[in-house]
């Protein structure tokens, strides 16, 4: 049985996998440049994992190679992206360390390399539906995941993403509170647009580690903050991703006994 790599995406806070056994990691070449991936097993699972802003945190949102990220996992036969991202809450509702898994964007971007379709190669111009870009069968499995270990998670939220890598005015977090936003981050797209065009099915993960900027007024944003709130949110997104992998796990061990092939 061939098992599709599960690729796996995360950012600040998360710089290496622990639970990773027989992890090594490679650079991967191309088209769109280089990207560093580590490759190991979860519950026996084939995984890749990514960390978007490099092991030492020293590429900023905005030069993120976004391109060669997503380029190098579907090179490497994954069709599965679980992505996670730390963001600021646009909704007042939402409390530092509260999970949201992500069902739709704002892309409040103007200076990255967003798609794959230049116009330039063979199939012309093309135009991507993201409907449902945060894949409904990918979602359900982190949900029920979350579940399963009675973690929490909010159930839909709209992800706004700004440049970066400064943090955003109160103006135009009320803006994207306007709009509909749920959550602000600096990295959530193009990812989610890259993958759709690429036919990956993705899905993402949000902890909130501050209430965006002007939502509790007179608060600053502090990374003292950020990190305290990461410290003890990073073990519970972990938690939901074991327990997602552990899952396919034993799905895959009873298909192997019935002898059929995935679930997908
Ligand atoms: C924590 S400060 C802002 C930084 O954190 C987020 O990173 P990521 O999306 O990779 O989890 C945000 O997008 C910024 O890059
Ligand atoms: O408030 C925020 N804004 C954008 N990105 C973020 N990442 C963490 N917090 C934030």
């Amino acid at each position: 049985m061939s098992l599709q790599p599960l690729g796996i995406i995360a950012g600040t806070g998360f710089y290496d996998l622990d639970a990773l056994d027989d992890a090594h990691s490679q650079t991967v070449d191309t088209a769109y440049g280089q990207t560093s991936v580590t490759r190991g097993s979860w519950h026996g699972q084939p995984v890749v994992f990514v960390t978007r802003h490099g092991a030492g945190h020293d590429v900023p949102p905005h030069r993120v190679n976004y391109r060669a990220i997503i380029r190098a996992l579907a090179d490497l036969g994954v069709r599965d992206v679980l992505a996670v991202n730390v963001t600021g809450g646009i909704d007042p509702d939402l409390e530092a360390g509260e999970l949201v898994c992500i069902d739709d964007f704002l892309d409040f971007t103007r200076l990255r390399s967003s798609t794959f379709h230049d116009g330039e190669g063979p199939e012309g111009v093309v135009h991507t539906d993201v409907t449902t870009a945060y894949d409904p069968g990918l979602r359900r499995e982190l949900l029920e995941a979350a579940s399963s270990i009675g973690q929490p998670v909010i159930d839909g939220g709209v992800y706004v993403c700004f440049d970066g890598p400064r943090f955003e005015s109160p103006a135009e977090i009320r803006l994207a509170a306007l709009a509909g936003g749920t959550v602000a981050g600096m990295t959530g797209v193009p990812e989610v647009t890259l993958a759709a065009e690429a036919g990956l099915r993705y899905a993402a993960l949000s902890l909130v580690v501050n209430p965006a900027a002007g939502v509790r007024p007179g608060e600053p944003i502090t990374m003292e903050e950020i990190a305290a709130v990461l410290e003890v949110g990073a073990p519970k997104v972990l938690a939901v991703l074991d327990e997602l992998v552990h899952t396919r796990s034993v799905f895959a061990a009873d298909d192997t006994d019935a002898g059929h092939g995935d679930h997908g």
